[in-house]
């Protein structure tokens, strides 16, 4: 896989940092989590393919544990507060004088730096902050947050993880290692830039939720069918808006023209009523193979048995069965191997990490006792 050998230390977070080092270890790293000890269960549910080690960090001796697994590994990825690491000892100016080759990765809500630094947030906070959130909604409604996809998952996880890539394959030529800021505003901004940077051509213009892309064009919106399901239509370009009507078996003559925003209204209610007409199976069945960019809207117990999706593998099942998305993209030579064993429970693996990173047995039991660290392997198997 892209990533193997390459060694990557986690500390635990809520659920961007866990979605990098998901991404991480689906691609070949080996991931361990660092964990906190007498904590029952791991709210970490992107956990695939890691091991979890549980260390008190707040006896001396687990920091000191903690940065001889730091300054062994590749990368370091943490998603507290602004200071927690440096209060700590384990700040990256510190870990970096040992290991000049190592990746620090920080994933924060506001970054390292600003006013905002240290304040607590959630994913809504920093897309709000992006100035993307005022921007999603419905016309006349209130702006409304995405799950909480856009800034911790798409702004933070997975930028934070191309970052972690870029400092890699930087360092192949280099031989340094480097700190990496990662911003959940920033990254969700970025990942904004062509709604920023189309304002430039008026495809922002009107208020939210009337532009053609914010639900505000009928051919560019959901609608419910007869059984209560519903269907996207995605028909932007003139060739493909004809091949919605043609499905719809309306006449474009005896419509207004697609473009004509004062229209849209109207536009819509004949969708909305068209759409009204028969089940999703029926209009799937209609709009298949053709190129009026109209789909049914898959609930998460559809999606793995749609046709294309089941032709390409595109959901896989972990040994309990459970299903998920298989990673994204495939690569030819190098594909993600994604771990279908269940995920760990804190502390599963922390004899078998320390032996690992050069830690005797008198050691390990040395700290058990002492209860700087914790094993949880006999209890999980129960
Ligand atoms: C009823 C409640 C149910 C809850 C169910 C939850 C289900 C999961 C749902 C996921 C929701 C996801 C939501 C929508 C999100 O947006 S997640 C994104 C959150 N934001 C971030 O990650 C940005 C960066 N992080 C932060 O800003 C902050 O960590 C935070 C999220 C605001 C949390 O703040 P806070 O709890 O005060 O923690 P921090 O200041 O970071 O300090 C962490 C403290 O923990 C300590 N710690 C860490 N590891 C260990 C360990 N192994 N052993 C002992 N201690 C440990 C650190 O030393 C630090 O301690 P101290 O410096 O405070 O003394």
């Amino acid at each position: 896989m892209a990533l193997a050998g390459v060694r990557v230390i986690e500390l635990a977070g809520l659920a961007p940092a866990p979605f990098c080092g998901m991404i991480l270890a689906d691609f070949g790293a080996k991931v361990i989590r660092v964990d906190r000890n007498k904590v029952g269960m791991s709210l970490d549910t992107q956990a695939r393919g890691k091991r979890s080690v549980a260390i008190n960090l707040k006896a001396a001796e687990g920091v000191a544990l903690l940065r001889k697994l730091c300054v062994q590994s590749d990368v370091v990825l943490e998603p507290y507060r602004k200071g927690v690491m440096e209060k700590l000892g384990l700040g990256p100016q510190e870990m970096l004088k040992e290991n000049p080759r190592l990746i620090y990765a920080r994933l924060t809500g506001y970054g390292q730096s600003g006013s905002y630094a240290t304040a607590a947030g959630h994913d809504i906070n920093y897309l709000a902050m992006s100035g993307l959130l005022s921007r999603l909604g419905r016309s006349g409604e209130k702006p409304y947050a995405p799950l909480n996809l856009m800034a911790d998952f798409a702004g933070g996880g997975l930028t934070c993880a191309l970052g972690i890539v870029l400092a890699l394959l930087e360092r192949t030529t280099s031989g340094k290692g480097q700190i990496i800021d990662a911003s959940m505003v920033e990254g969700a901004a970025y990942v904004g830039s062509f709604a920023w940077k189309s304002r430039s051509i008026g495809m922002w213009d009107c208020p939210r939720g009337q532009n053609m892309l914010d639900s505000g064009a009928p051919f560019y919106d959901t609608y419910e069918t007869a059984d209560g399901k519903y269907m996207a239509v995605g028909a932007i370009e003139p060739q493909f808006y004809r091949q919605l009507l043609t499905g719809l078996e309306l006449d474009a003559g005896e419509l207004p023209p697609q473009m004509s925003f004062t229209d849209w209204p109207e536009l819509r209610r004949i969708f909305t009523e068209r759409f009204a007409s028969k089940t999703q199976a029926d209009w799937s069945r209609i709009f298949d193979g053709t190129d009026a960019c109209v789909t049914p809207v898959l609930s998460f117990d559809q999606v793995s048995s749609h046709p294309h999706n089941q032709e390409r593998a595109s959901f896989i099942k972990d040994s309990s069965g459970e299903e998920s998305p298989r990673p994204a993209p495939v690569l030819s030579r190098t594909p993600a191997e994604p771990c279908l064993a269940s995920d760990p429970v804190i502390g599963e693996h922390t004899v078998e990490v320390l032996t690992e990173y050069g830690f005797t047995s008198a050691d390990i039991d040395q700290m058990l006792t002492a209860g700087v660290v914790e094993c949880n392997a006999v209890k999980s198997k129960l």
